[in-house]
């Protein structure tokens, strides 16, 4: 169908939905109650978004999930351990039952499905507490747009506008952060791509070296590098030293700089493409592409947009932090293979991973 066709229909479905009459029609007429249902349960939810996203800030930093992780608790009880007056941590407790996060049973509070979801990834709490910095910069969404990286969220990603830029304080947040996070994406990967066929893995970006070392739990036979700024290199190195864990080295330098180590058999860049806007990450491309041998393989992974069963938290939610940070977007697996495809790559394919709102993976081969 041609662009005018479409444009033509979206315009008559438009104008049918935004008339109060249709919509009146729709929600009393029986085959379109279900669909008119929906619909106002999703634009309800549009609306209130940012209030349920606050009743979990509130749930975690009141400590209710705490409270309620050894088992029920009576409300009077439960106030005093959030250190809430009583009809406060009700009014909690009742918007985050709505939420699945808490249950009441009988006269008691429990942690719903969702709480006790949450137990189960150090993670997400990390990212709920550093949303904090998000929600500022878009507390005046329109004043986020016109300065682009003018808030909270870039000093803290103070790599994104000085990149090779970082004191060791600076780097410290943001690289535990990232660590703690990624157990959300690190088997994602490693069950995705076949890394039992290489010795050595470099990973760029790696980071404090969580991702590494989750591989090598996986495939001890591996030996692999991350390469990373100086300072959370020094990090890395730190980490698996503490740690005991042989087979595993950190190299500092600038990765937009081209100094990558040469002749590498695959390269990993796990959540760093939709970091950097089109120009350095086609450089940083071409720089991998430099760096690896024939045939070598280099692994994408990170949340990318147009990802089905999940749109909204890229382009929605991504391009809107990534926005915030000064830097990238997300981007679909085909402007990647096209960016592939500029850098020299002879091909590139898409990859299954469990739950792909988390991450998808490109592989692509030199
Ligand atoms: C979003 S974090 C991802 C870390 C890790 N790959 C993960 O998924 O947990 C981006 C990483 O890229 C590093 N980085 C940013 N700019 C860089 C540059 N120009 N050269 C080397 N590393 C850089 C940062 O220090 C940080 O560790």
């Amino acid at each position: 169908m041609s662009d005018g066709w479409r444009r033509a229909l979206v315009q008559r479905r438009n104008r049918l939905l935004a008339d109060p009459r249709f919509q009146r029609f729709a929600a009393r007429f029986a085959p379109t109650r279900p669909v008119a249902r929906s619909e106002a349960r999703a634009l309800f939810d549009l609306v209130a978004g940012f209030t349920y996203s606050q009743t979990l800030a509130a749930f975690v930093e009141s400590g209710m999930l705490a409270a309620l992780e050894p088992g029920a608790m009576d409300a009077s009880v439960l106030a005093e351990a959030t250190q809430l007056p009583v009809e406060a941590s009700e009014r909690l407790a009742r918007a985050a039952a709505a939420l699945r996060l808490a249950e009441r049973v009988g006269t008691h509070w429990m942690l719903g499905s969702a709480g006790a979801a949450l137990l189960g990834n150090r993670g997400i709490l990390e990212m709920i507490a550093h949303h904090r910095l998000l929600y500022a910069d878009l507390a005046d969404p329109l004043a986020a747009l016109r300065s682009r990286g003018g808030g909270a969220l870039a000093r803290y990603w103070h790599y994104a506008q000085d990149s090779g830029q970082g004191s060791a304080d600076e780097v410290a947040g943001y690289s535990a952060l990232m660590a703690a996070s990624q157990p959300l994406v690190a088997d994602q990967v490693i069950d995705a791509y076949r890394f039992g066929a290489h010795r050595r893995v470099l990973d760029i970006g790696g980071g404090e070296g969580a991702f590494v070392e989750r591989l090598q739990e996986r495939h001890p036979a591996i030996r692999a590098t991350v390469f990373d700024l100086p300072e959370v290199a020094e990090r890395a190195r730190a980490r698996f030293a503490a740690k005991g864990l042989g087979g595993l080295d950190a190299v500092g330098g600038d990765f937009l700089a081209g100094e990558l180590p040469r002749e590498q058999e695959c390269v990993t860049l796990v959540r760093i493409l939709h970091d950097h806007d089109a120009d350095p990450a086609a450089r940083l491309l071409r720089n991998i592409r430099a760096a690896l041998r024939p045939g070598g393989q280099l692994v994408i992974a990170e949340p990318m947009a147009g990802t089905p069963g999940a749109v909204a938290s890229g382009d929605a939610y991504f391009g809107w932090y990534l926005w915030a940070m000064g830097s990238g977007r997300p981007r679909s697996p085909r402007e990647i293979g096209t960016m592939l495809a500029d850098a020299g790559f002879a091909r590139s394919r898409l990859l299954r991973t469990q739950l792909p709102i988390t991450a998808r993976v490109v592989v692509a081969t030199a």
